[in-house]
């Protein structure tokens, strides 16, 4: 480890040159899902192997040891929460659409940027006193994590922290995020 490693604040990027990189893999869709919305799309992200692997590793070594359990949010939480748990070592706990969900749930709606939605958790997913990382791939308004911490905290575990690989700032999420920490990879 160099000096300036050791200096480098534990919750900053660790990998210098990630969120340029992330930037320029990211797409921007005008008008989708509806007029108005210019989407942010990670899907050739996610084809550039090296690329999400170094995600990962970022992640992972921002919060190795400093929780019991990853929370992905469907879908697009699914796939980098699913991966970044795998490279933890921990379990991975599905929050998912209205009505997914077989066993007993907790569910909460909520507005998005283009629309509105319902999210459930089984009430059995995680356990009381439990450190929760939430994963998923952005933050616009941030009614879906919103509503993601609280039901985590319904179940009695606790939300050590959320982890994005996009915030969108004008949109204004983290105010509905008060007291959590947020991590975004890239903010635009
Ligand atoms: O901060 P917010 O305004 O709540 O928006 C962010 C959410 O919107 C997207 O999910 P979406 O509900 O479109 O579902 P998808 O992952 O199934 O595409 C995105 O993956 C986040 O979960
Ligand atoms: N503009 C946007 N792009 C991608 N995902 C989103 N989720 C909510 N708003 C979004």
């Amino acid at each position: 480890m160099t000096t300036s490693d050791q200096d480098r604040p534990a919750r900053d990027l660790l990998d210098p040159d990630l969120g340029a990189d992330v930037l320029a893999g990211l797409r921007d869709i005008a008008d989708f899902p509806i007029n108005g919305v210019v989407f942010k799309d990670f899907t050739p992200l996610l084809l550039d192997a090296a690329l999400r692997d170094r995600i990962v590793e970022d992640t992972v070594a921002r919060r190795r040891g400093t929780v019991d359990v990853v929370a992905g949010i469907e879908a697009r939480g699914f796939i980098i929460g699913a991966m970044i748990a795998h490279a933890l070592g921990v379990g991975f706990v599905p929050v998912r659409k209205e009505g997914k969900l077989p066993s007993a749930v907790h569910r909460l709606s909520y507005a998005l940027e283009y629309g509105t939605a319902t999210l459930e958790i089984h009430q059995d997913a995680v356990s009381n006193g439990e450190r929760v990382l939430v994963v998923d791939d952005v933050l616009a308004t941030g009614g879906t994590l919103a509503a993601t911490c609280e039901l985590i905290e319904r179940c009695g575990a606790s939300v050590e922290a959320i982890e994005l690989v996009l915030e969108i700032a004008a949109l204004e999420g983290r105010s509905k995020l008060e007291g959590q920490e947020v991590f975004s990879i890239v903010t635009v």
